[in-house]
């Protein structure tokens, strides 16, 4: 449809890294439909008589600014091309769904994250007292709830069932990883009649979600498919920030702040926190800035070594010298070339690679390292691990958490299919989900987000001896 990627070049928005929309047009971001929406939507008739009703729909043309910057708005007009936008969330006038005659299922996949009970609750009540769709069930223990060989039992859903939820992590329907039949899954919703599947997961969850789709579609189902962004990583594309990041990063901050009271409590002390992130560093970033403290954030993005005149050891030793103490925030991911490369690659079920022991192996290297010098050093190494994840959503995201439902509700109501509901230049965004799964979104390590840590910190921006 449009053929430009003009203003596109590689920018970052909020320390996202976006090269890969050069390559982009605004075909990669329209949203599938299952077809013609004739049904006046129950929202139409619930503020017909309101002044309400005049603001409250979006049109399916109604677009959010990819790059929202006058600057790219003028060269886009003076090229006279279209600009990369979004599809608006939202309630549509028209839906495709009768909601008398719609079955709703919810599944909850991948690892756990503060606020999909929040999520799984807002869905329900969405469904149930906005559109009349009575029938929802919950479908235990992700993808393999849908495999009838496991003999998870699926629960009904209603407002009475999920009141209380949001006040617990975890959730109410548990998860898995691992891959499961796509062709028997599609046999599962089809025998029991589902109209409708949300899920709730991070880019395992949608690229699972997208080739249930693929097979829905194959067969001529009307069957619509929605994600809903969960991950404390927040690596998934497009989205400025997934469901449970926040909670996960408030939650890491006040066990920075006690790293620091540690590495104070002794001359030269040295306390190291090793905080969740498997390919992202979105978690030790923010958590860094949230409890100011750290003075070196290690990241998967950025690469470094130990030894040599710039590596991490050296620095690490100059800021005892100046502070005579040092607090290092370390991502799970971070310094993988760091261990032996003839070592085997360990994957979980769901085949994400499980990343060696960066924490231990800085404790130890730095142990011995100032050991090796007699250079007098303390050092604490705290591994917080599942705790930031299974807290219970805090107010902000509990909010998100509501909001992403109610548009994913609305957006499936409209017949929308493939898609995950996204946050985007402060508004709500449909995105087919084969573009957010494209590739994981990381730290642009020449953005805004890097170069606050760098200012916090004082670390250098490279440890790097060949810092080419
Ligand atoms: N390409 C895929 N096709 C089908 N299922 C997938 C695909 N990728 C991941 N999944 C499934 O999605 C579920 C969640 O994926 P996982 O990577 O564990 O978590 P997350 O969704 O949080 O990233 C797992 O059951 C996994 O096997
Ligand atoms: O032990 P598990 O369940 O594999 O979880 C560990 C991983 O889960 C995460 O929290 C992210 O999981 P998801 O990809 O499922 O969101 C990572 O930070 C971490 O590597
Ligand atoms: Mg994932």
């Amino acid at each position: 449809m449009y053929s430009n990627t003009f203003g596109l070049e590689t920018f970052s928005i909020e320390g996202i890294k976006q090269t890969e929309i050069k390559a982009m047009t605004n075909q990669d971001f329209e949203v599938k439909s299952l077809g013609e929406c004739s049904v006046t939507s129950p929202l139409y008739n619930a503020y017909a008589n309101t002044p309400m009703v005049d603001g409250l729909f979006v049109d399916n043309n109604d677009r959010i600014l990819y790059d929202a910057t006058l600057e790219n708005f003028q060269k886009c007009l003076k090229e006279g091309i279209e600009p990369i936008t979004f599809e608006k969330a939202g309630p549509r006038e028209k839906i495709f769904f009768s909601p008398a005659n719609t079955k709703a299922a919810i599944v909850t996949c991948g690892g756990l994250c503060p606020g999909i009970n929040n999520v799984i609750r807002s869905v329900v009540n969405g469904l149930y007292y906005r559109y009349n769709v009575k029938n929802i069930v919950g479908i235990p223990y992700g993808y393999e709830g849908l495999i009838p060989e496991f003999g998870h039992t699926w629960v009904d859903l209603n407002p009475n069932v999920v009141k209380d939820i949001h006040l617990f992590g975890g959730s109410i329907l548990g998860s898995s990883r691992g891959r499961q039949n796509i062709e028997r899954m599609v046999d599962t919703l089809e025998r029991n009649n589902i109209n409708m599947l949300f899920t709730i997961g991070g880019d395992g969850t949608l690229s699972g979600n997208h080739v249930i789709q693929e097979e829905i579609e194959r067969r001529g189902l009307k069957i619509a498919t929605a994600g809903i962004p969960k991950t404390i990583d927040n690596d998934v594309n497009f989205i400025h920030k997934t469901f449970g990041f926040e909670t996960a990063f408030t939650t890491a901050a006040p066990i920075i702040r006690d790293a620091h009271n540690e590495a104070t409590g002794a001359f030269n002390g040295v306390a190291i926190v090793k905080l969740m992130g498997r390919d992202s560093g979105f978690i030790a970033a923010n958590a860094a800035l949230a409890m100011p403290d750290v003075n070196f954030v290690l990241v998967p993005e950025s690469e470094f070594d130990l030894y040599g005149p710039n590596g991490f050891l050296e620095a690490l030793k100059e800021r005892l010298q100046v502070g005579r103490h040092a607090v290092v925030v370390v991502a799970e991911g971070a310094g993988q070339n760091l261990f032996d490369s003839d070592d085997s690659v360990v994957k979980d079920a769901s085949g994400n690679v499980k990343h060696k022991d960066i924490g231990v192996l800085l404790k130890d290297t730095i142990t011995k390292f100032f050991k090796d010098q007699e250079f007098e050093a303390t050092v604490k190494y705290i591994d917080p691990s599942y705790i930031i994840r299974s807290e219970q959503a805090n107010a902000s995201d509990s909010i998100f958490c509501s909001s992403l439902a109610m548009n994913a509700v609305h957006g499936v109501m409209a017949g929308k299919t493939d898609f995950v509901v996204g946050r985007w230049n402060t508004h709500f965004t449909y995105l087919p989900i084969p573009t957010a799964t494209s590739s994981r979104k990381k730290i642009d390590l020449n953005g805004e987000l890097w170069w606050s840590v760098l200012e916090n910190t004082g670390q250098p921006y490279s440890m790097k001896n060949d810092k080419k």
